[in-house]
């Protein structure tokens, strides 16, 4: 039983006098789908999120929900469930209350109610908390009843705003992993806001990487990992190199066996020996940090060059180099991935 739908932003912007919040957005979140809108502070995320729940007006474009143009319509109308950053729980009302309280305004007759709320506590594991107060639970509990409010009116999208900043690392893992299993049983649309990329890699079917009020990107986390469009994006996803080639070499003479223009090698790409460098794709430096990082060693080799390469490799790479210890670091063609030209 889920009534999730398409939702449509159509060249959806908001500016704030001189201030461009929000330029221009296009963005199509299928039924079912989890998008997140990733993106650093003050790139337009939650004024993008705020605008689809109705809290904002846009100053252009339309918002299209199952193909109804919902962009004047007042918050509470628009059959969307959002999640706080601060949960914005009621602090006098029970966790069953605070759960029950969309239904309750629907006018939802009290014995479907109770089932429905029951079945809430139910897929969020808070059995036994239905009494307590907010303040009697842990962040987690909290952001579980938040999720559980949002849900529970079985909402045509779900909108979440860093739900889980305030948790603890191992809890918000946990939690995350939870959300994404019941969006996904339950067929939620859903726009899931957040300047963390691990966790929108961890969590989404796309991201829409923002920057600047702009969208930047739009794919699978594969895709914006592997295929980043933009210098922002290679940068703001995961860590990289850059290298601006030409004629077969960096701007600053590293010999490159790659195509022209911006190109990008992840760090986990490169491979370290101590062997001398010879040909294009290879490059002597001094190691300069070692980091261990428990799933591997991460390293900077400053280049004689200059430059500062980023290398991560396993966990041995350690016992074979030492801050100090020369080495040659390697990668393959396919590995020097070309941005598109940015125009
Ligand atoms: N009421 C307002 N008046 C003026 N400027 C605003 C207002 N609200 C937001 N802005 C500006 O719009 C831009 C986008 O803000 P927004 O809150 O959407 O960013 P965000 O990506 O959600 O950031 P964060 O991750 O820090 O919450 C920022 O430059 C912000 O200063």
């Amino acid at each position: 039983m889920t009534s999730s739908a398409e939702l449509v932003l159509d060249g959806l912007a908001r500016r704030y006098g001189s201030t461009t919040a929000v330029a221009r957005m296009d963005l199509t979140v299928a039924a079912g789908e989890l998008v997140a809108l990733l993106g650093p502070s003050g790139c337009g995320k939650t004024t993008t999120l705020r605008m689809v729940a109705g809290f904002i007006e846009p100053s252009a474009g339309r918002i299209l929900l199952r193909g109804q143009d919902i962009t004047t319509m007042p918050a509470h109308r628009r059959d969307t469930g959002m999640v706080f950053q601060s949960y914005a729980l009621f602090p006098h009302l029970s966790v069953a209350e605070n759960i029950a309280f969309g239904l309750k305004r629907r006018g939802v007759p009290k014995p479907d109610l109770a089932v429905r709320v029951a079945r809430m506590v139910a897929l969020l594991k808070l059995q036994g908390l239905e009494a307590r107060l907010p303040r009697q639970l842990s962040g987690g509990q909290q952001q579980r009843v938040a999720v559980g409010r949002a849900l529970v009116i079985n909402p045509a999208v779900v909108l979440l705003d860093e739900p889980f900043s305030n948790l603890d690392a191992l809890l918000r893992e946990g939690t995350r992993i939870e959300l994404r299993r019941l969006q996904t049983e339950l067929g939620l649309t859903t726009l899931f806001v957040t300047h963390d990329q691990a966790e929108a890699m961890a969590i989404s079917d796309r991201i829409a990487v923002m920057n600047q009020g702009r969208l930047e990107q739009l794919g699978t986390p594969r895709e914006v990992y592997e295929r980043p469009a933009t210098r922002f994006v290679a940068t703001f996803i995961g860590r990289a190199n850059l290298f601006a080639s030409r004629d077969g070499r960096s701007e600053d003479g590293i010999p490159l066996d790659g195509p022209d223009g911006t190109l990008v090698l992840r760090p986990e790409r490169v491979v370290l020996d101590d062997a001398p460098a010879a040909g294009p794709n290879a490059v002597s430096g001094t190691v300069e940090v070692l980091s261990f990082l428990g799933t591997g060693t991460q390293a900077v080799l400053r280049l004689d060059g200059g430059r500062a390469l980023l290398v991560e490799g396993p966990a041995a790479l350690a016992d074979h180099f030492r801050p100090g210890s020369r080495a040659t670091a390697r990668w393959m063609r396919a590995d020097l991935v070309a941005l598109p030209a940015e125009g």
